[in-house]
C-alpha cells in the first residue's frame, strides 16, 4: 500500500487500559487477573507493555448486554452466539475498546461456562490490530474453541502480531 493505514496499530509500545464496568459473575480480583494474563500472552511475544490507567486510556474494558452503547449494529445477543467484540487501534475514543457480553456465563479455572481469559486474549488481538485468522487452531479464529487450561498463542497469532509490532529486541 502507498499509505500507512492509520488506526491499525498503536504507535507506542506502552498501551494503557482500564475497566469501565465489571461482570457481576466473578470477583473483581478474578477479572483483573484474567485480563492481565490475557495481555501477557501478547506482551510475551512483542515489545508491547500494558499498564492500567485512571482516566484517558487506550483500551476501555466493559461488560454489557444487548444494546450497550456502541450502536444497534454492535448489540449483543443474549447467552451464546457472540461472546464479545473489540475495536481496532486508532485515535477515536472507541478505538481499542473491548466489550464482553454480560449474558454469557463468565468463568475462570473450569471448563464450564465461557473462559474470560481466553476470550479476552482473542479480543485484545483485535484491540492491537489483528483481524480474524483462517487457521481454525489460531486464537484469532472467529470461533470460541472451548476451555484449555494451558491455552497459548498459536504460531499463526504470533506471526500476525509480530508483523505489526517488531520482534522483541534480542530474541
Ligand atoms: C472467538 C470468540 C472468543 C469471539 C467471537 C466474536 C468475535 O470475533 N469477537 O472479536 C465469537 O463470539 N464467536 C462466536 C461465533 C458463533 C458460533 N455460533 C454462533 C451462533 C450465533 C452467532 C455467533 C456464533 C455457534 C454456537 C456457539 C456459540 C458460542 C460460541 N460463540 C462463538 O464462537
Ligand atoms: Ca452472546
Ligand atoms: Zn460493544
Ligand atoms: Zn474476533
Amino acid at each position: 500500500l502507498a499509505y500507512h493505514a492509520p488506526g491499525f496499530k498503536w504507535e507506542q509500545n506502552q498501551v494503557s487500559y482500564k475497566f469501565t464496568s465489571y461482570s457481576r459473575q466473578l470477583p473483581g480480583s478474578v477479572q483483573t487477573n484474567a485480563i492481565s494474563k490475557a495481555f501477557r500472552k501478547w506482551s510475551d511475544v512483542t515489545p508491547l507493555t500494558f499498564r492500567t490507567g485512571r482516566d484517558k486510556v487506550n483500551i476501555d474494558i466493559g461488560f454489557g448486554r444487548r444494546e450497550h452503547g456502541d450502536g444497534v449494529g454492535n448489540a449483543f445477543d443474549g447467552r451464546g452466539g457472540t461472546l464479545a467484540h473489540a475495536f481496532f487501534p486508532g485515535s477515536q475514543p472507541i478505538a481499542g475498546d473491548t466489550h464482553f457480553d454480560e449474558d454469557e456465563q463468565w468463568t475462570m479455572g473450569t471448563d464450564r461456562g465461557t473462559n474470560l481469559e481466553i476470550v479476552a486474549a482473542h479480543e485484545f488481538g483485535h484491540a492491537l490490530g489483528l483481524g480474524h485468522s483462517s487457521n481454525p487452531k489460531a486464537l484469532m479464529a472467529p470461533y470460541y474453541q472451548g476451555y484449555d487450561p494451558n491455552f497459548k498463542l498459536h504460531q499463526d497469532d504470533i506471526d500476525g502480531i509480530q508483523s505489526l509490532y517488531d520482534r522483541q529486541e534480542g530474541h
